[in-house]
């Protein structure tokens, strides 16, 4: 099947990798069944969707190794390299020992013999399994970079992913990995939008040749770390009206236009394609110039689920 969706180069990583400009996201909350999961991404293989982000806490890694198995049973995709898969390391395994380990259940989890790329979740340490949400500020810690990237880097070394980076990671937390790295990340997953363009982060990341790739770009409507913010935005509605196109897809195509990548979630086969509408267009200097100075309003997703703690937050 043809893959309409463009590709950008995996900076700095791996030579040749590359990386599908858009990815369907898989996480999900309410959570979703892995029945409906499952047959979501094959709806998204069959749209056209070759990127697929995942991680260990979403519990989405089965289906979405489930999916693929059929993508590749009914012939949708003839090979498994036709994708891009990333994952991620969860926070209760954010320690030299356990990474290696995490990525084989990953792996596992998925059916794969290899990822595409590997992301430390956030930069946080869980001291156990969490207890309840949010998670005690006394079981969060600021991880031991230097020796978690290490074990990430031995990942790449064992073929285990083809390439690594971080999600959620501060220019600060990113200035420490580049002091000590033998692979410096390739990718930092943040979150991005008009609403929390993330301005100062992509011209570091840019500067260093990190790939930015933008979750919640859509400012996660309708789950438990998000809000409706972006659809409620009158300035971007009147973009959307004005060149009749939704606010889902001036998001997306905002995203494209500064250099990132975006990792969108839909499960309704009708959004799903509206959302891959992006690619023959453009914004203009004018809306482009106008979602610049909208008003800034972080997100901040991981606030939603650990005890605020102001000393953990002038760590990271
Ligand atoms: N690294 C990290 O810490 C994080 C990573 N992520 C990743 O990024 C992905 C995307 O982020 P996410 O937080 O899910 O939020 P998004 O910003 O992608 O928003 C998803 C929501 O928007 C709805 N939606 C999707 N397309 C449209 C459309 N065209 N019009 C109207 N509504 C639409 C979806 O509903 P419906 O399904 O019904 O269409 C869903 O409710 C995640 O699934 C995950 O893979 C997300 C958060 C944090
Ligand atoms: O328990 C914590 C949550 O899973 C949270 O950290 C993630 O779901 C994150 O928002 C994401 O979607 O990647």
């Amino acid at each position: 099947m043809e893959n309409k969706v463009p590709i950008v180069p995996v900076v700095s990583s791996f030579s040749g990798l590359t990386m599908p400009v858009i990815g369907m996201g898989t996480a999900s909350y309410p959570p979703v069944d892995a029945g409906t999961l499952k047959s979501a991404i094959v709806e998204a293989i069959r749209a056209g969707y070759r990127h697929f982000d995942t991680a260990f806490i979403y519990g989405s890694e089965q289906p979405l190794g489930a999916a693929i198995a059929e993508a590749l049973n009914i012939g949708l995709i003839k090979s498994r390299n036709e994708l891009f898969i990333t994952s991620k390391l969860w926070c209760t395994y954010a320690e030299p020992d356990l990474v290696i380990p995490a990525i084989k259940m990953s792996l596992e989890n998925l059916q794969l013999e290899y990822l595409d790329l590997y992301l430390i979740h956030w930069p946080l340490k869980f001291s156990k399994e969490v207890s309840r949400l949010p998670v005690p500020k006394e079981e969060v810690s600021v991880i031991d970079i230097k020796s978690v990237w290490s074990a990430m880097e031995e990942c790449q070394l064992l073929g285990l992913t083809k390439a690594i980076g971080v999600s959620n990671f501060s220019s600060r937390k990113l200035e420490e990995i580049l002091s000590f790295a033998k692979i410096p990340p390739a990718v930092n997953q943040v979150e991005m939008n008009p609403l929390w363009q993330q301005k100062e982060l992509n011209e570091y990341c840019k500067a260093k040749g990190i790939h930015v790739s933008a979750h919640s770009p859509l400012g996660s409507k309708g789950t438990l770390w998000g809000d409706n913010r972006i659809f409620d935005c009158y300035a971007l509605k009147e973009i959307a009206e004005a060149k009749g196109k939704t606010i889902a897809q001036i998001c997306l195509r905002w995203v494209l236009e500064q250099g990132a990548s975006v990792i969108a979630k839909s499960f309704n086969k009708k959004r799903m394609e509206e959302n891959l509408e992006i690619f023959d267009w453009s914004l203009s200097v004018e809306e482009l110039e106008k979602i610049r100075g909208l008003p800034q309003c972080k997100f901040n997703s991981i606030g939603t689920f650990i005890e605020p703690s102001a000393e953990l937050e002038a760590q990271l």
